[in-house]
């Protein structure tokens, strides 16, 4: 059996640019990773299994792993079966791109299980057909991505910065974010220049200054627990932020400060969301 780690991700910027004919959106983000992650477990086995630790999330072929085997099954010698186990965590259609972390972990799992020594390249063109956030989750790190997310140049790594992420047991569904798109959302565009030079400088209060979020403007009047959430952290002196499609809310900790005693605040004030302490990777 192998294990892989399905690593989440949050969005220090986001600006959408525009729609595409083929109806999707292009982007300029800058994704990074975070500890938060799911764990897929892969077996060689006589007949496929699909199971999840979560049992809202249907096992069927709507499943980004069930998705993620049947691509790379034409790579494979023969019909070969095999067990699948998401152990989840990522809390689910919330902007931290649970199922496509779980995507790319299958993708990478049966590349090692069947031995294919598929390039992290192709596995990243294969996934971006199942989801845009799907290239990035792949190798992840700190990107930014342009295309509709698959584009990808690595940026400097950020230090293992504590996160506090609040989310609050709201769905949002991405297709329907992107629906309320329109051209006047960019006056909320963020300076991606300002937010990669802060990247390369590694400074911390730089980050948090250009970090932006078009899409935070067309959500939050649509769902208004994404701004109690943001109060909440901007109460504790924080800098939050809507992640990707959202409704999640996080913010960067100061290295000096301590994100559990954070947390546990959070906790202590907040009903009807949950407080998760992860950190950057
Ligand atoms: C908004 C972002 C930001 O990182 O993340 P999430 O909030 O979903 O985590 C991504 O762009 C989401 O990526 P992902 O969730 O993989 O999207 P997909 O499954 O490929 O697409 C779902 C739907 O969203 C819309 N979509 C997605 C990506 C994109 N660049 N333009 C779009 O218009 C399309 O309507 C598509 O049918
Ligand atoms: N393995 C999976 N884990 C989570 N969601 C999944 C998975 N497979 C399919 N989905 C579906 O993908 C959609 C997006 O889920 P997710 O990736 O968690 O959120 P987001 O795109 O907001 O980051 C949800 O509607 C969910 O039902």
């Amino acid at each position: 059996m192998i294990e892989e780690i399905a690593y989440g991700k949050i969005n220090l910027a986001m600006n959408i640019l525009g729609r595409r004919p083929d109806g999707y959106h292009e982007v300029d983000t800058v994704y990074q990773s975070v500890d938060l992650h799911d764990t897929v477990c892969l077996e060689k086995s006589d007949t496929f299994s699909l199971t999840c630790s979560c049992g809202e999330l249907p096992c069927d072929e709507s499943n980004l792993a069930y998705r993620a085997y049947k691509a790379l099954l034409p790579f494979s010698e023969d019909l070969q079966a095999v067990r699948i186990h998401i152990e989840k965590r990522i809390p689910v259609a919330a902007g931290l791109a649970g199922g496509s972390a779980d995507c790319a972990a299958v993708l990478r799992g049966l590349n090692r299980l069947w031995r294919l020594a598929l390039p992290d390249e192709a596995l990243r063109r294969i996934g971006r057909s199942l989801g845009a956030d799907v290239p990035f989750c792949i190798s992840g790190g700190t990107m930014r991505a342009g295309g509709i997310g698959e584009i990808l140049v690595p940026l400097k790594k950020l230090p293992p910065w504590d996160v506090l992420i609040v989310h609050p047991h709201v769905l949002v569904h991405t297709d329907e974010a992107y629906d309320l798109f329109t051209h006047s959302c960019t006056a909320h565009a963020v300076d991606m220049g300002e937010m990669v030079n802060s990247v390369a400088a590694q400074d911390f209060e730089s980050i948090c200054s250009a970090m932006g979020n078009m899409f935070e403007s067309l959500i939050m009047p649509h769902v208004p627990a994404v701004g109690r959430c943001k109060d909440m952290l901007t109460r504790l002196g924080l800098m939050p932020l809507m992640t990707g499609s959202g409704p999640t809310v996080f913010a960067l900790v100061p290295p000096e400060k301590d994100g559990e005693e954070m947390a546990t605040a959070l906790r202590e004030a907040g009903r009807n969301v949950d407080v998760i302490v992860t950190a950057l990777r």
